[in-house]
């Protein structure tokens, strides 16, 4: 079978093309990235992920990520979680060290075969984005629900959670792109709209930079479970709902944040060599 190997996988739906990069390197650019994250013209993804070679002596591999629109991000937590199970079939090991952008992420297959990823520091660098009144258009040219001002987390990626009445109720479609791209933002944001739904559990639902909607964000609900407690709306451990199903966080006392749940293989193939050199 000619054409490169990928294997696709994901974590409560959040889906990625995984390469394997190690021993023959892929190095793509922005127009490939996108190609293969299409969902018509290429293969279809959230993110697009190439495991390489990791010069860290306490890594078993670095991980490259990049959104559907080509853009490389430092943080995801759902693809730490797969390439972390991939290596750990791989080397027969229950903890592995993955290298990304934003640092090494240790993670380890607990004895119910979920796979916990320990994101790192949450830093609260934007902490509570002060929204004034009369800025309740936020100037995206549509009036806003509700919103309270906005906990921005940064979890090697940035994420701005508005709590809500209730999540279901807003139209993050229409809501999302604006925010995203709103100039309070200067890197763009995740943005996502958060409620509580019981003690210590909470529906989240989540608009991804670069991406759009997705059934799952892993940094998004580490973000949330950070923003939630700080907010003094749960405990540092909770439940977090989002359209895939649950994920466990836990922000721990060292100020690290554990994120923990499932992972899937969906199927292995071979890249058309024709995708990467076809232009749309
Ligand atoms: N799906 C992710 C987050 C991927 C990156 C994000 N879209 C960004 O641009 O920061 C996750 O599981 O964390």
């Amino acid at each position: 079978m000619s054409g490169r190997a990928f294997v696709k996988m994901h974590g409560l739906g959040n889906d990625f093309v995984v390469i394997d990069a190690r021993k023959e390197a892929f190095i793509p650019t922005e127009e490939q990235s996108r190609l293969i994250a299409d969902r018509r013209f290429g293969i279809g993804c959230d993110q697009f992920i190439i495991i390489e070679n990791s010069e860290h002596p306490d890594a078993d591999a670095f991980m490259r990520i990049k959104n559907a629109d080509g853009s490389e991000v430092g943080a995801c937590g759902n693809a730490t979680r797969c390439i972390a199970s991939l290596l750990m079939n791989e080397t027969d090991k229950d903890n592995v060290t993955v290298e990304t952008l934003a640092g090494l992420l240790h993670t380890k297959r607990e004895a119910n075969g979920l796979i916990a990823a320990n994101m790192g520091l949450a830093r609260l660098n934007w902490q509570d984005i002060p929204l004034s009144e009369e800025r309740d258009t936020l100037n995206i040219g549509i009036k806003l629900p509700p919103l309270r001002n906005p906990v921005g987390v940064n979890m090697g990626n940035p994420h701005a959670v508005f709590f809500v009445e209730d999540a279901e109720a807003i139209e993050l479609e229409a809501l999302g792109p604006r925010l995203e791209h709103h100039p309070m933002f200067p890197e763009r944001a995740n943005i996502s709209v958060a409620s509580l739904i019981g003690e210590d559990h909470i529906r989240l639902r989540v608009f991804e930079r670069g991406v759009g909607i997705t059934s799952a964000c892993g940094s998004g609900a580490c973000a949330a479970g950070v923003a939630a407690a700080r907010r003094g709306l749960t405990s540092r451990k909770i439940r977090v709902d989002l359209d895939g199903g649950p994920l466990f966080i836990n922000w721990q006392e060292d100020g690290t944040v554990l994120m923990t749940g499932p992972v899937s293989t969906a199927f292995e193939g071979h890249i058309s060599p024709e995708l990467l050199h076809e232009n749309k």
